[in-house]
């Protein structure tokens, strides 16, 4: 594809499946950058909210949207001439909407993800789930991420993010799409690393969160983060991701937000287990989705595959499996030989192209 066909005209229909804080907030940058925008939303409460009074009061209390921001609980509508597609629904969910709203999309709609989670039943990113559900070309398959908290966005605070695809035309597309004066988008061709900065910060925010509920102080969550970026690049490259991407807006940037961030519902959930609250009764208290629970195992999974050691990961895990006390959670472990390690080691991915991408559909089905 060349950018020139490609590139949304100022005005260009769009369309954001899930209106929870995020999609909600994402449809705002989406309007106030100047496209036509319709949100749908799976109760017709909330999009009648959205439509007629301008407010998701759910989500985004005391934040008023753009008058032009058109809302619908009907699919059919809200995909209808859209060139662009958001899906800003929970990891767990996606493949059941991407089924539902496959029968109306446009035969050109690109998808893009704004969800931060891996599937946990197969432990593919939500990029490989479109593919996999959807089998579109990987120019028609698009990530935006970065250090985006929804709330302190929804009110004009200024943050940047990255959009990704293997197309960086269609990168570019997207990225003209969701800039807003307050929200500065810049575009890469390393799907694999961004979206991965995306989930694996998740779980280094619950490790922060867990400490932070224990007492302890600067010195230890300093260490969590730093060694966490570790881990999260080690990983991101072993699954074929490009280091650079990890010390970006995509990696580190949405890590120190989503670790330092009060707002944040990953932090918030590891810090109510940090306070000694089981699994179940922090799921209970979380009023929205804390995709770092759900993305723990798969991840560790994923990691073990690739012979990846994940000791903060895997030390999240025994806490949320109370085979770990809170207070134990530490970078100061030792692995498994007790050979002290060297501070980071990259074992890249060796497929090249479209496998690292969406090779594992492919490897299943041969
Ligand atoms: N909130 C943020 O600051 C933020 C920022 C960047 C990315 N994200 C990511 O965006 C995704 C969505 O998170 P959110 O913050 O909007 O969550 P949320 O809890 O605020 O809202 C989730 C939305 O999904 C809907 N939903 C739940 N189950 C569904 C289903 N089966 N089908 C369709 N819709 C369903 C809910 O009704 C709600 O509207 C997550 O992956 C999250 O990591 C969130
Ligand atoms: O509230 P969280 O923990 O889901 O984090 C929100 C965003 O991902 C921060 O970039």
């Amino acid at each position: 594809m060349n950018s020139a066909a490609t590139r949304s005209p100022r005005g260009a229909k769009v369309a954001v499946i899930g209106a929870g804080s995020w999609g909600t907030t994402f449809a705002k940058v989406l309007c106030d950058a100047g496209s036509d925008v319709t949100i749908w939303a799976r109760r017709s409460e909330v999009s009648d909210e959205i439509q007629v009074a301008k407010r998701n009061s759910q989500y985004l209390p005391g934040v008023n949207l753009p008058k032009t921001l058109k809302a619908t609980a009907n699919l059919a509508d809200a995909l209808r001439g859209a060139r662009l597609v958001f899906l800003a629904v929970p990891s767990q969910s996606l493949r059941q909407n991407l089924h539902d709203i496959e029968p109306y999309l446009e035969p050109t709609s690109v998808l893009v993800s704004l969800v931060k989670g891996v599937e946990r039943t197969t432990t593919m990113r939500m990029s490989e789930v479109i593919h996999d559900t959807l089998d579109l070309e990987p120019d028609r398959i698009a990530v935006v991420s970065g250090p985006n908290i929804a709330l302190e966005i929804a009110k004009e605070q200024p943050t940047g993010a990255v959009a990704s695809c293997a197309s960086i035309a269609v990168a570019q597309e997207v990225a003209q799409a969701c800039s807003a004066p307050y929200f500065r988008t810049y575009v890469n061709h390393d799907v694999v690393g961004t979206e991965l900065g995306g989930v694996l910060k998740n779980l280094i925010a619950l490790a922060i969160g867990i400490v932070d509920g224990v007492g302890y102080g600067e010195n230890t969550k300093a260490s969590i983060i730093t060694r966490g970026l570790a881990e999260m690049t080690e990983f991101a490259v072993a699954q074929g991701g490009d280091p650079i991407t990890l010390s970006g807006l995509a990696g580190l940037g949405d890590l120190i937000a989503t670790c330092q961030s009060p707002l944040s519902r990953n932090n918030t959930a590891g810090r109510l287990i940090g306070q000694g609250y089981s699994q179940e009764e922090t799921r209970e208290q979380m009023q929205q989705v804390a995709e770092g629970i759900t993305s723990v195992a798969p991840v560790l999974e994923l990691a073990k595959s690739r012979g990846i050691v994940m000791p903060i990961v895997q030390q999240v895990a025994m806490v949320l499996d109370g085979e770990m006390e809170p207070k134990n959670l530490g970078p100061h472990l030792a692995t498994e030989d007790g050979i002290p390690r060297r501070e980071l080691v990259l074992k890249r991915d060796s497929k090249p192209g479209w496998r690292r991408l969406f090779g594992r559909r492919k490897e299943r089905t041969q």
